[in-house]
């Protein structure tokens, strides 16, 4: 799959991640098969850690299978959000993701523009973040310890008069959470790290979720408008250490090779897909690979998607592991918390819909 890797220093010695860094381009999204992820084998957890490095050094971009999250549940979390959906928009608009500080609630149509180059995106959404399940029978909800989530502090918002939506999404929401911190370790142990490294930086899990509707996009529109500017989404890497995406069967998803092609994220039957995000990109120092990526619906019917962005504590400050910085490769960002970078993509992404501040 890797063509281009680049050439280690001589002077530093093997251990150094920076010198697995690589400029190869793919054609193809793996599949991982996470049934060994708890496996009491710790060769089988290093093969399967094995295959997320090379995922996350090459693409960026990989599908879960073996994830645990039953259908059922997919089908129940997809009905509430249709209904969600298809409410009147003045009731939507009741909440305005503008009226929260930490970016909760409803996303009208064009409210994103995720591209900055771009005139809006076409799809509405509905977003969450951390709260506990409500039947706690079903999911473990052990993180319910006091939070102070600083930069992106504040209560998730819920429509009225939808009965189980809340309960169905937050059921949904703590069972992709398990698959994140299962993840964890395996993405640790990628970066040749204890398998615990991100435990204590992920003590209360800051992952928003959000429920996606793209109508479909006149293709003739695209075609049009070659440059892409009114896209489902447009081109954009995401925020946190990694997301775990549920689509439906519709297509559209495309990602970036670094040959500048889009390669599509077809939807495969039983799998979920796992992105990195710019949180891993700088823990890493690019090593592992935020990719950009689009949504185009040209499929002609209504398309749903669910992803969670699963970040470090927003208290944690975002540093570069020793391993992955060298002298030849010296750390590129400026640090600060997961919660202040959080927080100024959103701002940048929202910043075209925000209500202008009337003047005093
Ligand atoms: O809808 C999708 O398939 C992708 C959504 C996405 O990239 C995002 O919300 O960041
Ligand atoms: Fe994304």
């Amino acid at each position: 799959m890797a063509s281009n890797t680049l050439s280690p220093s001589p002077e530093l010695p093997e251990l150094f991640l920076a010198l697995k860094r690589t400029e190869s381009t793919f054609e193809e999204i793996p599949v991982i098969d996470l049934a060994n992820a708890c496996s009491k084998d710790t060769v089988a957890r290093r093969k399967l850690a094995d295959l997320i490095r090379d995922a996350c050094i090459n693409v960026g971009f990989f599908y879960i299978k073996s994830h645990g999250i039953s259908e059922d549940l997919i089908e129940k979390t997809v009905d509430v959000a249709k209904t969600y959906f298809a409410l009147p928009e003045e009731t939507k608009m009741e909440l305005d993701i503008h009226k929260t500080p930490n970016f909760k609630g409803y996303t009208a149509l064009f409210g994103e523009n995720t591209d900055s180059n771009g005139l809006g995106d076409l799809h509405e959404g509905f977003d969450l973040g951390w709260e506990p399940a409500i039947d706690s029978t079903q999911v473990d909800t052990s993180a319910e310890a006091p939070r102070n989530d600083g930069a992106m502090s504040g209560e998730n918002v819920w429509p009225t008069g939808l009965p189980g939506f809340k309960e169905t999404v937050l059921d949904y929401y703590q069972r992709v959470l398990q698959v994140g911190q299962l993840l964890f370790p395996l993405f640790a142990l990628a970066l040749d790290l204890p398998e615990n490294y991100f435990d204590d930086k992920t003590t209360k899990p800051a992952a928003i979720m959000r429920l996606l509707h793209y109508p479909p996009q006149n293709p003739t529109s695209f075609e049009t408008d070659p440059d892409g500017r009114q896209i489902g989404i447009g081109a954009h890497t995401d925020y946190e250490c990694f997301t775990i995406l549920w689509q439906d069967r519709s297509g559209g998803l495309q990602v970036q090779n670094t040959a500048g092609k889009w390669v599509d994220a077809v939807p495969i039957p039983g799998t979920l897909v796992v992105n990195l995000g710019d949180q891993f990109a700088r823990w890493t120092n690019d090593i592992f690979k935020s990719t950009l990526h689009r949504v185009i619906n040209r499929s002609g019917t209504e398309r749903y998607s669910i992803p969670l962005f699963f970040g470090t504590d927003y208290d944690v400050r975002l540093e570069p592991i020793p391993t992955c910085v060298t002298p030849g490769s010296p750390y590129k960002y400026e640090i600060m918390t997961a919660g202040e970078y959080v927080k100024s993509r959103l701002e940048a992404t929202y910043a075209h819909s925000a209500p202008v501040a009337s003047a005093a």
